[in-house]
Parts: structure tokens; sequence; C-alpha cells
């Protein structure tokens, strides 16, 4: 084997206050996270949209801190997975591309291209495939790839995504059990998994794949997990005036608490590090949601971060994605086995499908919306 490196994704937060309005930008450029009809009309709805959201988003960052953990967490992932492989006996290098702030996937590239690399595992810190995550920093490495011979040189395979990975599902089950066996009754205790949503558009008209993975990973966890408890799997995060997956967490938490529900075992479900989602919105504003509703405890389970058992498995699936017959870009709308999960009549890189045309429609209507918020004030969106 060559030189070999992994490229782990991941989506990036704001270090500091000062970055919340260019990350927000960033994200809302990306039209795999708001599809409209013209690329002329992005960058002014993304200056918009993260000019209108910058406060709030601010605010909540100030709540963990002024700032997101996600750097600094990914690059200890990043350590401990180079320590893992190195003592299994591999020399490999580990980058991170983040897909809208610092380190950005560009300069893992340059990196990657500096370090002469011959064979690159690219690997997205998202268990579960979206085209919101994953397909948005495939999509973007596509397009450096193919402006760029010198990349076209390595070989290279992705990882479209990896929630049936025993070893993950073991970490989770385990860090679930901790957390359960802590709290009063644990056989009673009601295990609740949040996952971030997606709008339902993704689901039922680009054929995204998300919404199915999670809910075999939550089902797969459970398994792992042999306990008899009931569970539940809610969807939080939501943004903007359109339809998301439901139910909703917050919505959820308190159905549950009127069924008379005393204690929650919640469970982060997409993502592998703490983040704002989990130290403030679960934390925060969950908790206070279900405190008040009559939920006597609210025991959140750690994300797994840089667990022994975790990084064990994303080492695993490295190894093994080195085994297997190369993915490439193109092909991530099938599985590693080769069964179409993404038809491609459905959803393809850069295809106009009629969820675009109509998020173009929403999305011009909402351009109009956003300039009335914008003069008459705010509240009228859920921004
Ligand atoms: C699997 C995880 C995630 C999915 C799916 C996802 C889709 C998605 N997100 C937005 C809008 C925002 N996301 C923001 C931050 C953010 N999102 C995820 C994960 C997923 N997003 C992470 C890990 C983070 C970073 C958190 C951090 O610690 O900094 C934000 C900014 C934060 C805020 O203002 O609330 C926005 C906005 C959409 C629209 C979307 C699907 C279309
Ligand atoms: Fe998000
Ligand atoms: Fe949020």
């Amino acid at each position: 084997m060559g030189r070999i490196g992994v490229l782990l994704l991941n989506l990036g937060g704001p270090d500091k206050l000062e970055d919340v309005r260019p990350f927000l930008y960033n994200l809302f450029s990306d039209p795999e996270i708001i599809r409209i009809p013209s690329p002329l009309f992005q960058a002014p709805l993304a200056w918009l949209i993260s000019t209108l959201r910058a406060k709030k988003s601010q605010e909540n960052y100030k709540k963990i801190g002024g700032g997101s953990p996600l750097r600094r967490i990914t690059e200890a992932q990043a350590q401990a997975l180079r320590s893992q492989l190195q003592q299994d006996g591999h020399e490999v290098n580990v980058y991170i591309g983040m897909r809208y702030w610092h380190p950005f996937t560009e300069e893992a590239i340059a990196q990657i291209k500096r370090d002469q690399i011959e064979e690159l595992v690219i690997l997205p810190l998202y268990p579960q495939f979206s085209i919101s995550t994953t397909g948005s920093s495939f999509r973007l490495l596509e397009r450096i790839w193919n402006a760029d011979p010198v990349l076209q040189k390595i070989k290279y395979t992705v990882v479209p995504s990896w929630f049936s990975n025993s070893g993950y599902l073991q970490a989770m089950a385990s860090l679930i059990e901790k957390k359960l066996d802590s709290v009063k009754n644990p056989n009673e205790a009601h295990i609740f998994f949040s996952a971030h949503g997606v709008p339902v558009s993704y689901i039922e008209e680009a054929g995204d794949p998300y919404q199915k993975e999670i809910e075999s990973c939550a089902a797969l966890i459970m398994g792992k997990l042999n306990r008899s408890n009931a569970y539940t799997l809610a969807y939080q995060s939501r943004v903007g005036p359109v339809e998301w997956l439901q139910p909703y967490t917050d919505v959820a938490i308190e159905e549950l608490a009127h069924q008379g529900v005393k204690e929650l075992v919640v469970i982060p479900i997409s993502f592998v590090s703490e983040h704002i989602e989990t130290l403030e919105e679960i934390d925060m504003e969950y908790r206070e949601i279900a405190e008040k509703a009559g939920v006597e405890t609210f025991a959140r389970v750690p994300a797994p971060d840089t667990d022994p058992t975790f990084i064990k498995a994303l080492a695993d699936i490295v190894m093994q994605a080195l085994r297997d017959r190369p993915i490439l870009f193109t092909d991530t709308i099938r599985t590693q086995n080769n069964v179409k999960l993404y038809p491609q009549e459905r959803w393809e890189w850069g295809m106009t499908t009629s969820a675009e045309v109509w998020n173009g429609r929403i999305a011009m209507l909402g351009f109009l919306i956003l300039l009335l918020e914008l003069w008459f004030g705010r509240g009228l969106l859920h921004l």
C-alpha cells in the first residue's frame, strides 16, 4: 500500500461569536441546505437569512461558552483515530475537512496534496447519510476532484454511511446503559432518541435515505442495548417555514410527560460530537420543556466524542474501506454492498427534482416574506 490518508468530513462550527454570521452565510449559501431555482439568488438569500438569524444563533453560542466545541472535539477524534490505527500497525495521516468553517475541506485537500497521499479513505463523521450533510460534502469534493488532475491520481474511496457498524452500535449501547443505570428506575425510564431533522421534501421528493437510516439506527442500538424499555424517536432543530420530519422533539417530550413518563434518557443520534444542538438545545431548551411538563429526571447520554470503543469502530471502518472495492463519488447513490439505495432516477448530483422546483417556489415566497420581516420586525418566521 502507498502513503495512506483518512479525510474526516464534518460540518464545522463558529469558534467565536464573530464567526457566527459568516459561518451561517456559508451554510445558507449551500444549495444542499436551501434549494432555489436560480443560483443567482443563492448569495442574496444566504446573506439575508444569515443576517436575520445571526443574533439568535449568537445568543445560543454565548450560552455554551461563546463558540462551538466542534473543531476541538473533531481534532481530538482525528488524533485518537491516528493513534488507534498506529497501535494496530498502520501508519495513516488523518485530515479534517469542514464544510462551512475552519479547517475547510479545501485546506485539507491542499495538505493531502502536499503530503503526496496515494490512498485516501473519505469518512464523514455523520453515521447516517443525508443529502444535506454527507451528500453536500461529497458534492463539494467531487467538484474539487474534477478540477484537479493531481487529485485524480489518488486512489480514493468514500464511506457513504456507517450507522450499522457493530462497534459504533456497541459504543452507543454502552453509553446509554451507563446513563440508564444512573436514574432512579432504570427499568421504567423512557429511552428518547433525538435526531437532527431535515425538511420532509428531502425524503419524499429527493429520495434522501436519511429517515430510513435514522430509524434503522435507533432500532439497531435498541437491539444491542437489549433492555425492554419503551423508546421514542423524534427530530429536533427545525429551521424555516417548511415542514420538517416529525414528531418534533419538543412536542414528543410534552406528549410523553402527559402520558405520565417521569424519567427520560435522551440520546442524540445523528451526530457523534457534542455541539450546539446537544449542549444548548437538548441540555437547556428541551430540559426546560420536559421539567415544566412534569418530567422528574432528564438524563442526557453524552455524544461518543473520543470514547475508545467508538474510536476503535472508526478505525475498523477505515480498514474495511481500504480492503473493499473503492466507492467513488459517482457511486454514492449506492450502498457498500451495491444495493441501490439512493435511486439514480430520483436523485443525482445536480439533478433538478420536483423538490428543488418546489423549494424554489417556497424560497422565492420566503424571500419576499423575509424582506417584510426585515422591515416590520421579527417573529414571523421560525428563524
Ligand atoms: C446529521 C446532522 C445534521 C443534519 C441532518 C443537518 C441538517 C440541516 N441543518 C440546517 C441548519 C443549521 N444547522 C446548523 C448547525 C449544525 N447542524 C449540524 C448537524 C446537522 N444539520 C451541526 C453538527 C451543526 C453545528 C453545530 C455547532 O456546534 O456549531 C445551524 C447553525 C446553528 C444555529 O443557528 O442553530 C443551522 C442554521 C438545515 C437547514 C438542515 C437541513 C436542510
Ligand atoms: Fe444543521
Ligand atoms: Fe438549533
